[in-house]
């Protein structure tokens, strides 16, 4: 019988396939698979998830095996249940964006290592393309090239996509370069309360940037020839803004100095990569950037973005959460090295492996093995600060750590406005969280977690959060429209089952 269903799916399959005049290899690679599984698939020889025949269908854009996949994705947890063995952290959203964006400064051709399959990346590339610039996976699906366009079309660009991301935000360093005037929609993204565009806008404005802001859209005009005569003093030490900055200046014929800057990850593996294109920047890893400029790149460049520390942070925290012995592999160190400090200072056993470096060459990894442990709460706040301190997006994660320890912890994330509050959604999970004011949450430990039904909160790190406490929940728990944790986490289910959880992907047909 279900055989029976295979072969028929497998069928249907083929037949939309041929229709579109598609070779089997053809699909493989829009599905990012081999050609071997597509045509097993085919035959009715291979286990096919409701979310694989819904893919295949957008992929196909046939309507018989699209099975609603345009509806919102759910998870169903069954929770209570310890994860175990090894799990690998991927390369990072915030890199991958920002290297995107880089590409547009190179008239040659960039290939991207092993990037995040994330919703985020796939609103960029629709970005891209919808400009003109070809993008294609290659090598099963794994790596990403980016061939650029000689004239870009800003005027097909696709608005809803832009609008879902604020990373496009990252497009005015690379475009003031390649034209006088354009438009971009303005940044969107998570719903974290208002976000500042302001320093992006001093900052470039010494570049000969102007922007005006209206209806929606950013009217960009640049005054060719300016000069930033003087080092650009950062106003706050944010990653994007910084990385615009350097993005502007990459193709500034000059040296600009960019001080206050961050050296977070992104920002280091995005000078990396600059570095690739022939530009020679100072200071990587400091506040202080000297950028010395090359007005015409055209490199055929191969980079290898680093894996992103907020995921092994999560990964870190599923461990903590379910009470398990997990190991998680090729994490970050530098960038957590805050976060295990504390984590020790909570009373966390865990052993790290010896050091080795990320395929970029630079950036420190370390194998990490997480045991269960009976935690105390810290005796100071979580508080999150610019790098080197603890990292802005992993403060949520130890609402979850904290809700397990004994104790109480206070979380201050005074970053955004809207981000502790959804971390009060744990409370329907059997957290006993306080909120003090939109910035400080109270976290009383330990917690006897309870499963329950809920819609995603609208903001990525805390909707993991709710997702890990429903892996410790004994029962079924549903989180609904999960999205905004697919805007920033690659088969987050799928690879968690991997090390034994139990998250099942479905959506309203
Ligand atoms: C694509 C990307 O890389 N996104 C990251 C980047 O966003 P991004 O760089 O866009 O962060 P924002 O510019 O929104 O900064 C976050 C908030 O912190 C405030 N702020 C920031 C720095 C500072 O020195 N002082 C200060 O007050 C800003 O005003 C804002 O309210 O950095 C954020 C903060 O690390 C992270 O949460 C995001 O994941
Ligand atoms: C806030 C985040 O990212 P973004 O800047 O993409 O909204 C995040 O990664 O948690």
């Amino acid at each position: 019988m279900i055989d029976d269903y295979l072969a028929r799916i497998g069928q249907l399959i083929r037949d939309a396939r041929q229709h579109r005049g598609w070779t089997q290899s053809q699909l493989a690679e829009a599905l990012s698979t081999s050609q071997s599984a597509v045509n097993r698939i085919e035959r009715g020889n291979q286990n096919i998830s409701l979310e694989m025949i819904a893919r295949i269908g957008e992929a196909l854009d046939s309507e018989i095996v699209s099975l609603g996949y345009a509806g919102p994705m759910h998870l169903r947890v069954v929770g209570g249940r310890r994860l175990n063995g090894a799990i690998d952290v991927k390369t990072s959203k915030n890199a991958c964006v920002a290297l995107l964006c880089g590409s547009l400064l190179n008239s040659g051709r960039t290939v991207l290592r092993r990037v995040a399959r994330i919703e985020e990346v796939f609103r960029i590339l629709e970005v891209l393309n919808s400009i003109g610039v070809r993008t294609r996976w290659i090598n099963e699906g794994a790596d990403l090239e980016i061939t650029p366009a000689a004239e870009l079309d800003m005027d097909a660009i696709d608005l809803e996509a832009a609008r879902r991301t604020r990373s496009i935000i990252m497009f005015l360093g690379p475009l003031m370069h390649r034209m006088d005037q354009f438009k971009i929609p303005y940044a969107g993204g998570c719903d974290l309360g208002t976000r500042t565009v302001e320093p992006h806008m001093m900052a470039l404005r010494r570049f000969g940037l102007e922007v005006t802001a209206t209806e929606g859209v950013y009217h960009a005009t640049v005054t060719p020839g300016t000069s930033p005569d003087r080092p650009i003093v950062l106003t706050e030490r944010g990653d994007t803004v910084t990385e615009n900055a350097l993005l502007a200046a990459a193709r500034h014929n000059g040296t600009t100095v960019i001080r206050n800057a961050s050296s977070n990850y992104m920002v280091q593996d995005l000078c990396f990569f600059l570095e690739e294109l022939g530009v020679h920047i100072e200071g990587v890893g400091t506040t202080t950037l000297t950028v010395h400029g090359v007005p015409h790149i055209d490199r055929d460049v191969d980079y290898s973005p680093s894996e992103d520390p907020v995921e092994a942070m999560s990964l870190i925290a599923a461990a903590v959460v379910t009470e398990s012995e997990l190991t998680v592999r090729r994490v970050p160190l530098e960038f957590l090295e805050i976060e295990l400090a504390v984590l020790e200072g909570m009373g966390l056993d865990h052993d790290l492996g010896p050091e080795y470096k990320a395929d970029n060459g630079r950036t420190r990894l370390a194998d990490l093995t997480v045991r269960p442990s009976k935690l105390e709460a810290p005796i100071d706040k979580i508080h999150p600060m610019p790098f080197p301190g603890l990292n802005i997006d992993n403060a949520p994660f130890f609402a979850a750590i904290a809700a397990t320890a004994h104790g109480s912890t206070m979380i201050h994330d005074w970053v955004y406005d809207n981000r502790a509050i959804y971390l009060t959604d744990l409370n329907r999970l059997g957290g006993r969280l306080q909120l003090l004011d939109p910035h400080r949450v109270l976290v009383e430990g330990p917690t006897r977690w309870r499963a329950a039904e809920m819609m995603c909160p609208p903001a990525l790190r805390p909707a993991v959060v709710v997702l890990l406490a429903m892996m410790a929940a004994e029962g079924t728990s549903v989180l609904r429209n999960v999205y905004v944790i697919n805007r920033g986490y690659e088969d987050l289910a799928e690879r968690l089952n991997s090390v034994g959880a139990q998250i099942e992907t479905f959506r309203d047909i």
